[in-house]
């Protein structure tokens, strides 16, 4: 079960009284990458839990917040912390009794509602949309397949395999409201070729193209990392990196006609031999986030300042 047009509408209208920014590019925070929200100028800041219906970060690493605020003079949120499919909303239901906060005086709507993990992960992207947001730059940080990906590297991402996706967990699941966008919306453009090609060229300029990469990020549901056998067998699939989030989003960003950038920091080599002695960790994850946070941020920063308005091109 999804939430109606109607329900998005409340959070989107109660974010455009709160405040008078009107932001035509979202960014998305990874894990450990929070601190891009920092080089926003004219913060206009609300926690997650002051905003009508918005789900609770629980992650460490993600801290929670929706930053408003302009980025080389034009207009963007930022969300300081996303949500996955792991962290525990199999099926949530709407709290209906006020806490005494403020926005939850707005939620009127009565009737006891049912969400599946999908919508609740990709909530925030219709209200983006809602708010006038055309263009969305995801990041993530994930686990290197491709034995050529070094940990620091920077993953533009130019296609995703959507593993959860395969068992029928797909956000747009549900019936649709063609307010937000068709029925079958296609995917073979969804990762914007002029975004991608943009950001080689402000890589290039920086003297970032040592470390910048380009390949297909694949989701896994989480929050185990993966087995050797599973790591192998990505690979082979034709998966470059490997994570727990994005994918969603993407998918709910181009089904509602946003234009969407993708990048994954490499945060550590996914291991693939039995004779490693290697172990995924989340504190490493965390860690290379903040070794590569500036070059990350010049990178968005100067990206922003290249993006044209969108032009809306679903197909
Ligand atoms: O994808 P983001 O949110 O960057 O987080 C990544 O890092 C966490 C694992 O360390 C997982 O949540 C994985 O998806
Ligand atoms: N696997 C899955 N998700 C991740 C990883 C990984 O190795 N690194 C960061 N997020």
């Amino acid at each position: 079960m999804g939430y109606t047009y109607e329900e998005y509408k409340v959070t989107a209208d109660w974010l455009l009284a709160n405040t008078e920014h009107r932001p035509l590019i979202a960014i998305i925070c990874g894990s450990g990458l929070g601190g891009l929200a920092e080089i926003l100028k004219d913060q206009k800041v609300f926690s997650y839990s002051d905003i009508p219906n918005f789900p609770q970060s629980t992650v460490h690493g993600h801290a929670g917040r929706l930053v408003f605020g302009t980025l080389k003079g034009k207009s963007c949120v930022c969300m300081q912390g996303r949500f996955h499919l792991y962290e525990g909303y199999p099926i949530w239901k709407r709290q209906t009794k006020s806490a005494g906060k403020s926005a939850n005086k707005l939620l009127t709507l009565s009737r006891s509602v049912e969400f599946s993990a999908e919508h609740l992960v990709t909530f925030p992207i219709r209200i983006f949309r809602l708010l006038g947001v055309e263009t969305a730059i995801v990041t993530n940080a994930a686990g290197g397949l491709n034995e050529n990906y070094k940990v620091g590297d920077i993953m533009l991402i130019k296609d995703h395999l959507n593993m959860p996706g395969f068992a029928g967990n797909n956000p747009l699941v549900g019936p649709n409201d063609e307010r937000f966008g068709l029925r079958f919306p296609c995917m073979s453009d969804a990762y914007d070729r002029d975004l991608r090609k943009l950001a080689k060229t402000v890589a290039r300029d920086l003297g970032y193209s040592d470390f910048l990469k380009e390949g297909v990020y694949c989701v896994l549901g989480g929050p185990s990392f993966e087995t050797i056998a599973e790591c192998n067998m990505l690979k082979r699939l034709g998966a470059d990196a490997v994570g727990m989030s994005t994918v969603h989003e993407v998918i709910v960003a181009r089904h509602c006609g946003m234009r969407v950038f993708g990048l994954s920091l490499i945060t550590n080599k996914a291991v693939m031999d039995y004779n490693s002695e290697s172990k995924a960790n989340h504190e490493e994850v965390l860690q290379t986030g903040r070794e590569r946070a500036s070059q990350l941020e010049e990178m968005i920063s100067r990206l922003v300042e290249g993006i044209e308005p969108n032009n809306n091109n679903v197909c």
